[in-house]
Parts: C-alpha cells; sequence; structure tokens
C-alpha cells in the first residue's frame, strides 16, 4: 500500500511507489474541464472549443469569381476556338471575389478571350463552373466547422468571423492556485513560482499565486480547503522527511489518494482531493518538481483546460549515442541533448537532480517502466524542451 489518509510516512520512505499510469487513471477520473462558456470568438485564441461548432451561414454567401476576367454564361461560349472566336455581348468584367452577375455561371480569366476593340471573344469553350467559386463551397451552413475540443489558433478566428456563429462554446481557463511550501533551504531563492506558474500558463491554466507558505500542516490545511480554485498544486516539502508537511496536510484537508510515483526524478509527487477539488503535490527539488510537472500535473491542467492530456511537446526522433540505462518498475526521464551528429546524447543520470542539467539538454527521453533501458544506436523519441 501507499499511504493513505490516515498513514504518517514521514521519517519511514516510501515502502511501494503506485506506477504513474495509476496517477494517469487517477488524475483522469478527477479532473475535467469547467462548464462551457458561450464568448465570441474574437477573445478565444488558445482555448479549447466544448463542443462541436457548425457552420452558421454558407460560405461563400454567394456565388464569387475566383479569377479576374469576364463573367459569362457558359452556354454562350458553346463552339469556341481560335478559328472560331464567339463574341460574348454579354459579358461583364469582374475582379476575384466579385459576387457573380444574374445569369452567368463561369468567368473566363482575361487570357482566354481575345479583345477587338469594344468585343470580347471566346477563343475556347468554357465548362459551367469554371472560375468561380460557389456558394457554400468552403462551408454549407450547418456543415461541421470546428470540432470539439479544437484549440482555437489564429487561423480558427478568420474562419469564424467568416461562417461560424457569435458566441462559441469555450472550456474556461481552469483557476490554478500555486502553493509552494517551505521554499528553497538554506536561503536560496525560489525557482519554483516562476517556472510553475509558466508551465501551467503553457497548459491553458490561469495561475492564482504563487503563494508561499511556511511548511506547517495547518497553514498548508486552510490553503487546500479555501474556495476558489479548479486544481491546485503545492511544490515542496512532499517528501518523506520530518519537514514534509504537504501530503499530511492534504491528507488532513481531504484526501492524500497516492503518494510516491514510481518515476525518476519526480517520485515523492502525490496527490489527493481537498473540498471536491484535485491536489498536486510536487517536489521541492526544482528538477524533481518539473518532471513531476510534465508527467503528472501538466496532465491535469490540460484536462481542466478542455485540452488533450497527452504531453504538449513537439518530438523529433533520434539515434542514440550511449545508452540510456534505467530502473525496471520506475518511468525515467532522461535529460538529453543532440549532439553536433544529431545523435540524443544523456547530459545526467534520471537519478541525478539539478536545473542545470535541463538547461543544457533540448529535450527529454522517457525510458517505460517495463524497460531497462535503450542500447547506444536505438532509436528514441525526444519531447523537446523549447
Ligand atoms: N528517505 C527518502 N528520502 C528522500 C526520498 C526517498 O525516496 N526516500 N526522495 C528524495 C527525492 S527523490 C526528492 S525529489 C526529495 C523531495 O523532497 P521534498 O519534496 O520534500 O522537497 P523539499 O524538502 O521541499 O526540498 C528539497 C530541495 O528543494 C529545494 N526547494 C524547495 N522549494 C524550493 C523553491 N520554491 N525554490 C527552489 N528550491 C526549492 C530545497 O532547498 C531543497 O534543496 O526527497 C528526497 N528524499
Ligand atoms: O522526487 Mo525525487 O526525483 O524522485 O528527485
Amino acid at each position: 500500500m501507499t499511504a493513505g489518509p490516515d498513514r504518517d510516512i514521514r521519517g519511514r520512505g516510501f515502502s511501494r511507489r503506485a506506477a504513474l499510469q495509476a496517477a494517469w487513471d487517477w488524475i483522469d477520473r478527477h479532473v475535467a474541464p469547467g462548464a462551457p462558456q458561450p464568448l465570441a470568438p474574437a477573445g478565444c485564441a488558445g482555448l479549447c472549443l466544448a463542443a462541436d461548432v457548425p457552420a452558421a451561414r454558407d460560405w461563400p454567401a454567394a456565388d464569387l469569381a475566383a479569377v479576374d476576367g469576364f463573367a459569362v454564361a457558359s452556354s454562350d461560349t458553346l463552339g469556341a476556338g481560335s478559328y472560331n472566336p464567339v463574341p460574348l455581348m454579354a459579358a461583364v468584367a469582374v475582379a476575384a471575389g466579385d459576387r457573380l452577375p444574374a445569369g452567368c455561371d463561369a468567368v473566363i480569366p482575361f487570357e482566354a478571350v481575345q479583345t477587338v476593340g469594344p468585343i470580347v471573344e471566346a477563343i475556347d469553350p468554357v465548362a459551367p463552373g469554371s472560375g468561380i467559386e460557389r456558394r457554400g463551397a468552403w462551408a454549407g451552413a450547418g456543415s461541421p466547422l470546428l470540432p470539439a475540443g479544437r484549440r482555437l489558433r489564429a487561423s480558427d478566428l478568420g474562419l469564424l468571423a467568416a461562417a461560424g456563429p457569435a458566441l462559441v462554446p469555450v472550456s474556461p481557463p481552469p483557476r490554478v492556485r500555486l502553493l509552494l511550501a517551505g521554499g528553497p533551504k538554506g536561503g536560496g531563492a525560489d525557482l519554483l513560482g516562476p517556472m510553475l506558474s509558466a508551465l501551467v500558463a503553457r497548459d491553458g491554466g490561469l495561475v492564482e499565486g504563487p503563494e508561499r507558505l511556511p511548511a506547517d500542516r495547518e497553514g498548508l490545511a486552510a490553503a487546500f480547503v479555501r474556495p476558489g480554485a479548479d486544481l491546485m498544486l503545492a511544490a515542496g516539502r512532499s517528501g518523506t522527511g520530518l519537514d514534509d508537511a504537504a501530503p499530511p496536510a492534504l491528507a488532513a484537508a481531504g484526501s492524500l489518494d497516492l503518494h510516491g510515483i514510481a518515476m525518476r526524478p519526480g517520485g515523492s509527487a502525490g496527490l489527493g482531493l481537498a473540498g471536491g477539488v484535485p491536489v498536486l503535490l510536487l517536489p521541492g527539488e526544482p528538477m524533481a518538481a518539473l518532471a513531476a510537472y510534465e508527467l503528472l500535473a501538466g496532465r491535469a491542467v490540460r484536462l481542466a483546460a478542455g485540452r488533450p492530456p497527452g504531453l504538449p511537446q513537439a518530438t523529433v526522433t533520434a539515434v542514440t549515442a550511449r545508452k540510456l540505462v534505467s530502473e525496471i518498475g520506475c518511468v525515467d526521464l532522461h535529460r538529453v541533448r543532440l549532439d553536433a551528429g544529431g545523435r540524443a546524447e544523456p547530459v545526467a543520470s534520471p537519478g541525478w537532480p539539478g536545473l542545470a542539467a535541463a538547461a543544457r539538454a533540448d529535450g527529454f527521453v522517457l525510458i517505460p517502466a517495463e524497460s531497462e533501458g535503450v542500447p547506444d544506436g536505438a532509436s528514441v523519441t525526444i519531447y523537446r524542451f523549447d
């Protein structure tokens, strides 16, 4: 058993750690986006659609010229050829984007006609629909425009202005309370506030804090039960030391459902509920906090924001320059850099702390729990830090 709400493991150490997959399952069961809000699309860049959005009207709204030339009835060009120019008495000069005049069903580009004085002559027949954009060609009223879950891109805002409804249902950004428990020891600077705030914002959360609190069980428990947050992250004092107040504080405020996760770095992370709100406990050691954010907390923030739960980093495949050793039963996060030959070279072992090593790395490779690692020359997926 991992520590439950009633068992204080301070001074005893972890007897067993939960599988990372079990922590993901817990997050997927307990975290959901907030009720959809109808918002004007202009303010929705980066937010996620909470439902499918169909086109509200035909786009284009009418048949339009797609080229600069002469709008014609295609039947008027029948039999035209360079030896049989056909005068087009009803041709109307149009520019691309103009509404097609009544009675016309094609546009002949300037290059495909000859003019004799004021007379325009077709030197080739045109098919109906040639040189035009039909009404509803890009989207017909009621047809699917954007799917639920879509994180709105700049171009989507254009699409919605063209053919979407006045208001779209979006998942509101979750309010993420960021608590720093205890802070750095030995008078160092706080690294976790800036780093975790940026990560939460990256994943679509609205940061409340960071709030610095002493490593005190009552004070932390009070911060956990305070209403107003959709999700909470508490970083620092998450381990098994005598000063590690965050796990017992969460147990007192609600429930400590998992503590100790089979991953490196970040293995002293935990999770539970306070006042019905999911709480993630992250280690204080900054590299462990980064790993636990990426592998656990980030998933919760993205789900709460209505985003896909998987890692958001761009990936690249590379061949290892050296063996990546891994501990069986534990997901290992290897910081790697790409060497001059484009090969993945480890910069530090998963058990070695330090954010400085992350700064020297281009990304990370994840070795699954069942693997002893990968040999040199093997192909791996790198999640890029940038
Ligand atoms: N018996 C065992 N001891 C430890 C284990 C274990 O499995 N058995 N795991 C180790 C691992 S791994 C880690 S990681 C740490 C986790 O420690 P905590 O989460 O309790 O972290 P703290 O005690 O708060 O501090 C550790 C370290 O981090 C620095 N820190 C904390 N907050 C900040 C901050 N806001 N900004 C910058 N740096 C911060 C702090 O100065 C400490 O150096 O437990 C091991 N022990
Ligand atoms: O939580 Mo500790 O890395 O396992 O660095």
